[in-house]
């Protein structure tokens, strides 16, 4: 299968490179040539670039995309209220084919917006799976774990078993990290296990870190600690790559701590701003040379999983954080929300760029709408005025997901009747 993409804009996002109009050429899961024109061949799907935009597909690096049954269930409420309340009983009556159908409608959603890649966390991870091999997506796929009461070792077990039956399945398109959910619901010895079982298996670890002032006093009189040091303590940054959500309440001493990791920290603006949570010191970080990628956390916070809209919040809180319009640019934003996700999910040699031996996973923006005209500048029509809708085809792996806006490998229809009665019949009585 090879595609041909003629005369388009591309955004390569390679270091510095301005965008250009050119070709694009795919044979199988590579993007195999770029230049200014490429000869077709007779066994080529030529698709049509003008007035089209091509860059990488968009990367979220932090989900939880089964709640997407939860969207718009469970507004206004703290955190802690909202988790403990609302969304852990609903999840409790969540069956493994909900979970399934769930993540259907998060990937739907995903690939509509532009994002080709995520890494998720959460519970009934085969099923997850089974819906990432359909829909063709790439994720990153953790077993989220609390351990807050004796379980048997069945979380545990779950996980491993995630690792072993699903590292590198769907042509290499799913990935696999631990998950220890947060300092909070994670003791010391269940975490220094799963530190060991990730270096052990050369496997990164995906965690939920700071995300409220409310979990940095619990840590504080728990431990005497900061949540960062806690997770220091655990030796996950020296032995690990460990993907971090949130870091939002992070003081000088934390942020120096996380400088040198390996990973970094998914940025997730939207639900921080929803949940009241604060804005994390993304300026800060990046200036210490930490990775900061973009993520959107479930749509049971977030209520949409549109990495476009993640880049706008993303950019617009830095500026009012520092009363300063100049921080946060447009280029810099973009380079988060690709190669910088990528290298949080360890994909930074295969996705986020577009390159010749880098995997086709790419989106052409339709550009002939009247918010983003006249073109003066691309990045900042990307960052600024695009939305997710403006997507116009999703290419991963080589295989066309979306189309003119349709979805190639799933059934709306069919999708959108499960999703209904599923999310009624859950959250009765929660
Ligand atoms: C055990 S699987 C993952 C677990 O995380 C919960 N979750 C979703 N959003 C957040 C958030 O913003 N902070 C902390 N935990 C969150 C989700 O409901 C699952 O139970
Ligand atoms: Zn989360």
């Amino acid at each position: 299968m090879s595609i041909l993409i003629q005369q388009t804009t591309i955004l390569t996002m390679q270091e510095a490179e301005a965008p250009f109009t050119g070709d694009i050429r795919i044979e199988g899961s590579q993007i195999v040539q770029i230049a200014s024109h490429i000869m077709p061949q007779p066994e080529d799907e030529v698709i049509d670039g003008r007035n089209k935009l091509a860059m990488p597909g968009l990367v979220n690096a932090h989900q939880h995309s089964p709640m997407s049954l939860l969207r718009g269930f469970s507004d206004d409420l703290k955190l802690m209220d909202w988790l403990e309340r609302k969304m852990l009983p609903a999840e409790a009556r969540m069956t493994p084919e909900d979970i399934y159908w769930g993540a259907k409608l998060g990937i739907a959603e995903m690939i509509r917006s532009g994002t080709t890649a995520f890494a998720d966390m959460y519970i009934h991870m085969n099923e997850i799976a089974e819906a990432v091999t359909e829909t063709g997506i790439r994720a990153s796929l953790t077993r989220g774990m609390v351990f807050m009461e004796d379980d048997g070792g069945r979380r545990l077990q779950e996980a491993i078993d995630l690792v072993q039956r699903w590292s590198g399945k769907a042509n290499g398109r799913i990935t696999t990290m631990y998950g220890p959910h947060s300092p909070y619901t994670c003791p010391m010895e269940p975490l220094r296990e799963v530190v060991a079982m990730a270096v052990q298996d050369e496997i990164p670890l995906h965690i939920h870190l700071a995300e409220t002032k409310e979990e940095v006093e619990k840590i504080r009189s728990r431990y005497d600690m900061t949540p960062t040091e806690y997770l220091e303590e655990s030796g996950m940054f020296e032995r690990a790559h460990v993907l971090l959500a949130h870091g939002v309440h992070l003081n000088p001493q934390d942020i120096s701590r996380l400088k040198g990791m390996r990973g970094g920290v998914a940025h997730n603006p939207v639900s921080n701003l929803k949940l009241g949570c604060g804005i994390a010191p993304v300026e800060a970080m990046i200036f210490e040379g930490i990775t900061v990628g973009i993520g959107t956390d479930g749509a049971g916070s977030a209520t949409t999983l549109d990495m476009f809209e993640e880049i706008k919040v993303a950019c617009w809180l830095q500026k009012l954080d520092y009363g300063d319009p100049t921080r946060l640019p447009a280029r810099q934003v973009l380079d988060m929300a690709t190669r910088g996700s990528a290298k949080l999910l360890s994909l930074q040699n295969e996705v986020g760029m577009l390159a010749p031996g880098y995997k086709a996973d790419l989106i052409l923006i339709d550009l002939a709408k009247p918010h983003l005209q006249p073109i003066h500048n691309v990045e900042s029509l990307l960052a600024y005025s695009v939305n997710g809708a403006d997507v116009h085809t999703t290419i991963v792996d080589g295989q066309i997901l979306m189309q003119d806006r349709k979805l190639l490998t799933i059934d709306e229809d069919e999708l959108y009747r499960e999703v209904n009665t599923r999310a009624k019949r859950i959250v009765e009585g929660v």
